[in-house]
């Protein structure tokens, strides 16, 4: 498997990288970014630098992200790498909202494996994120063998918004396996099942099947998947973001947790005058980075 390098940038001590390259799980070609901190080039590490996965929201490209939430100053500072993944796949080709709206389709992958015509052939973002991106980078960078990045194994997620949901849902969902050690999430769709955005996305991918919609949505996994102690997951959520009380309900995730071994353990900080923006993403990036390099072993 092989990338293609479409622009190397110089960002703080490290560089970003623009990446493409073929995705058989969603059958395209796939945009991805991922920026390598000042570690990776002093070579300074004995140990292989860990990775954190930052799935982005509606209407997306790994651009958003990589120009707006500065992650670079942090991994430069704690030592990790920051991947980028897309948000669906693109091109004439790919099926969009025939309503032609930005929550569903192109730019909406959702991060769910599409089970439904004319959507399956091509949403199967939760393998692609979880599962192929993770695998063809440890290829492509770690092809002597002599692993300096570390995509697999000592791996956290995040999000915002769809991609909040996405980091939640994936983590839940890959939690007895211990695929990742942290999870956090800004101003994320934590009930899907029971919200615009999610009854449209999950009602077009996944099909009239509740049941089949139980699987990814976080309220419903918090209730199936005991914490093994002492895991903590970490959530922002602007108070003045639009999108709070009728797409994002982080509520509804702390009232699923009671009375499950993940009750106190869900920090909802509910942040005065933020919006939905990458102004508020940006602003608490570092409090995230700090919570996610002490699972990654990069701090105390
Ligand atoms: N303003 C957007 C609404 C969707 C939106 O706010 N998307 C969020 C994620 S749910 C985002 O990150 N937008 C891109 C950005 O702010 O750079 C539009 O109308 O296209």
């Amino acid at each position: 498997m092989s990338f293609k390098v479409n622009g190397e940038v110089g960002a703080c001590g490290g560089k970003l990288l623009k990446l493409s390259h073929h995705s058989n799980v969603v059958n395209n070609s796939m945009d991805v970014n991922v920026y390598l901190p000042q570690q990776y080039y002093k070579n300074s590490n004995d140990k292989p630098i860990p990775v954190i996965y930052f799935l982005s929201g509606l209407t997306c490209s790994p651009q958003n992200a990589s120009e707006k939430a500065f992650w670079q100053l942090q991994a430069d500072k704690y030592g990790f790498a920051v991947v980028y993944p897309d948000t669906s796949p693109r091109g004439d080709h790919i099926p969009d909202d025939p309503e032609k709206y930005w929550d569903f389709g192109v730019g909406a992958g959702f991060y769910v494996n599409s089970t439904q015509e004319p959507w399956k052939k091509h949403y199967q973002m939760y393998d692609y994120v979880h599962r192929e991106l993770p695998a063809q980078l440890n290829e492509y960078f770690n092809k002597s063998g002599n692993a300096k990045v570390d995509f697999l194994e000592n791996v956290s997620i995040t999000g915002h918004s769809m991609g909040g949901f996405g980091a939640l849902s994936g983590y839940l969902q890959n939690y007895g396996s211990k695929k990742y050690k942290s999870c956090s999430a800004f101003a994320p769709i934590v009930n899907p099942s029971k919200v615009p955005w999610g009854e449209k996305g999950f009602g077009n991918y996944l099909g009239n099947d509740k049941s089949a919609w139980a699987q990814y949505d976080p309220c419903e996994l918090v209730k199936k998947i005991p914490n093994r102690g002492a895991d903590r997951i970490l959530i922002h959520q602007g108070s003045n973001d639009g999108f709070y009380k009728v797409q994002l309900k982080p509520e509804n995730l702390v009232e699923a947790s009671k009375g499950t071994s993940w009750e106190g353990k869900i920090d909802v900080h509910i942040v005065d005058g933020f919006d939905h923006s990458y102004y508020f993403i940006s602003t608490f990036v570092p409090e995230h980075a700090a919570f996610h390099a002490k699972y990654l072993g990069l701090a105390q």
